[in-house]
């Protein structure tokens, strides 16, 4: 499935480690009826066994299959394969993109993490179809994601590249902050807890992708 930029508008990132013991599939579902727009499977650190992991990864690409939302793996390109994943997302110190991309579907997307402008260059040219920056602020869902470089990171990617590339922001992202991210040129954002952790995953997502589609208006 080729990528439009619309489908990076709300990008819902989970795994079980984030759903507070609630049921991931109904976050799932409650998130999508609220609008988000991609989904990426991150099962990280997690309690779960691998053959439990593969069972809710099924469960969670048929929930984005009947929906029509674009499925993403993080991290694990096996786990794309069985799950007949639409892509996989890699971060600097994961598999390299070069030699992920023959062992996938053609038009299968590779959605790489990036902070600096050399980053981002180096993965337009290894054939990415957008790029995750961040960590936009502090986050609590991922202890290893450093100093957050706000949305100025954007901004420096933004203009300092000549790249194709859409840009997601991500880390600690909610209703309060979502605005300035998109105004700083993101197509989309990407949350873990602004809608895992909220008491109506729906409308938590509901009111994220109505910021997101009012700030692109305004920027
Ligand atoms: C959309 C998006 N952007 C960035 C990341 C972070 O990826 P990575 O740096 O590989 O860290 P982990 O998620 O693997 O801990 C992401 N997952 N998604
Ligand atoms: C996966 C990831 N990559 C950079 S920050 C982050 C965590 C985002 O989680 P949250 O939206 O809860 O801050
Ligand atoms: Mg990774």
């Amino acid at each position: 499935m080729p990528l439009s930029p619309s489908a990076l508008r709300l990008y819902l990132v989970m795994g079980s480690q984030d759903c507070r013991g609630r049921d991931p599939a109904w976050i799932l579902q409650e998130a999508i009826a609220g609008g988000v727009t991609l989904f990426q499977f991150r099962e990280k650190d997690s309690s779960l066994s691998m053959t439990q992991t593969v069972s809710l990864g099924k469960q969670l690409r048929e929930l984005c299959a009947k929906y029509r939302i674009p499925f993403i793996v993080n991290d694990r390109v096996d786990l794309a394969m069985i799950l007949d994943a639409d892509g996989v997302h890699l971060g600097q110190d994961d598999l390299p993109p070069v030699e992920v991309r023959p062992l996938l579907e053609t038009n299968a997307l590779i959605g790489i993490s990036t902070e600096t402008p050399e980053e981002a260059k180096a993965a337009a040219q290894a054939g990415a179809d957008y790029l995750g920056v961040g960590a936009m602020y502090a986050t609590r869902s991922k202890p290893d994601a450093g100093k957050p470089i706000g949305p100025e990171g954007i901004r420096r990617i933004n203009c300092k590249v000549s790249h194709p590339l859409p840009v997601v922001g991500i880390g600690g992202i909610d209703g309060n902050n979502a605005k300035e991210v998109i105004q700083a040129g993101a197509a989309g954002i990407a949350v873990i807890s602004a809608i895992t952790h909220a008491d109506s995953p729906r409308r938590a997502a509901a009111e994220l992708r109505e910021i997101v589609e009012r700030s692109r208006l305004k920027s």
